[in-house]
């Protein structure tokens, strides 16, 4: 029984984990804020109730950590551990510990375009990742899109996302409405990127203004606006500002804008430099080329790297992994 700082009230445990709080909950998982009890490192904990779960929602979940496992981008939440038993299933991820951009927003107002820029390269940057990844978000919103403690942002919840193939069409409606697409909304079938693309619209029009570009107290008013393609520019919006969002809110999905086409807009200027770009190019992760300096350190903790490194090599995502990320994230 520890009997320390806590003063003997029971710290909860999750494998190497001790439990310090909620961050938040859904309808069939929590999330836990938590601690590493040999890093020290805070760690988010998504603990699913499988039982709660029919096979379609815990197939999803099983395509949400498939997913996260193989992402591994700045601007993305990382997952460290996956631990599973008969009836939970508990995903160890990154904490971004400012939460969503939304709740910034609704307390602090809108950008201004400067840090709108710097905020929407990232998001940019994390989203062009996916889809050279051949991963579609397909659930993009302010929600969604947390902040660390250097202010950086953090793509959340790949709960919605799935693998696209050029050529193969996807149907799956999803998303929150005010981000929908239009073909969203009709029913129609999509590539995947388009449709994040939209949403990557909604989403820089809500940093910039501090609201929704198409809003409606029905969902037949909303469905009735995104279609008409129609929104308010405000008077504070620079015109290329404007100009950006009008080409990514196009109703035509062969119309919309790429992101490369995004990147190059005259809005976006001097944002090219960024760190990010390089990453997009060359995806080369931590997992293929194991940091051997990481792989020391805990070699000097008395961890058994060789154990370490096979872990890495078949995404286990096991203790091991989870401390070696833990230890490369500090
Ligand atoms: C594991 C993971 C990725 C996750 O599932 N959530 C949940 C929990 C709350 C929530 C939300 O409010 C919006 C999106 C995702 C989530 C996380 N929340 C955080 N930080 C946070 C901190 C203060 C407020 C909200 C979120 N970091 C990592 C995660």
């Amino acid at each position: 029984m520890d009997t320390g700082p806590t003063q003997g009230k029971k710290q909860i445990r999750v494998g190497f984990y001790d439990i310090e709080g909620t961050i938040g909950k859904g309808n069939f998982a929590v999330v836990k804020l938590a601690r590493h009890r040999i890093t020290k490192t805070e760690v988010a904990i998504k603990i699913i109730d499988k039982t709660q779960l029919d096979p379609t929602n815990l197939e999803k979940v099983y395509r949400e950590v498939e997913i996260m496992k193989q992402l591994e981008h700045p601007h993305i939440v990382k997952l460290y551990q996956v631990m599973e038993t008969k009836n939970m299933i508990y995903m160890v991820c990154e904490y971004a510990s400012k939460g969503e951009i939304f709740d910034y927003i609704a307390r602090y107002g809108r950008m201004g375009e400067p840090r709108a820029r710097a905020t929407f390269a990232q998001i940019l940057s994390a989203v062009e990742y996916c889809h050279v990844t051949g991963v579609a978000h397909r659930d993009l919103k302010a929600e969604n899109l947390l902040l660390d403690a250097q202010m950086n942002v953090k793509i959340a919840d790949f709960g919605f996302s799935n693998r696209f193939a050029p050529g193969e069409r996807l149907s799956t409606w999803c998303g929150s409405p005010p981000y929908a697409a239009p073909e969203v909304f009709r029913g129609k079938h999509y590539a995947g990127p388009e449709i994040d693309v939209w949403s990557l619209g909604v989403v820089l029009y809500v940093l910039v203004c501090g609201a929704l570009p198409f809003d409606g107290s029905t969902l037949q008013s909303l469905r009735d606006r995104v279609l008409s393609g129609r929104f308010r520019i405000p008077y504070f919006m620079s015109t290329d500002c404007e100009s950006l969002i009008r080409k990514m809110l196009v109703l035509e999905p062969s119309k919309r804008y790429t992101i490369p086409q995004i990147k190059r807009h005259r809005w976006m200027a001097g944002t090219a430099d960024s760190i990010c770009s390089v990453i997009v190019t060359r995806p080369s992760s931590s997992i293929q080329e194991p940091n051997e300096q990481i792989l020391r350190l805990m070699h000097s903790l008395g961890i058994d790297i060789s154990r370490t490194r096979e872990s890495l090599r078949n995404s286990s995502y096991d203790h091991h992994a989870a401390i070696y990320f833990l230890l490369l994230e500090r």
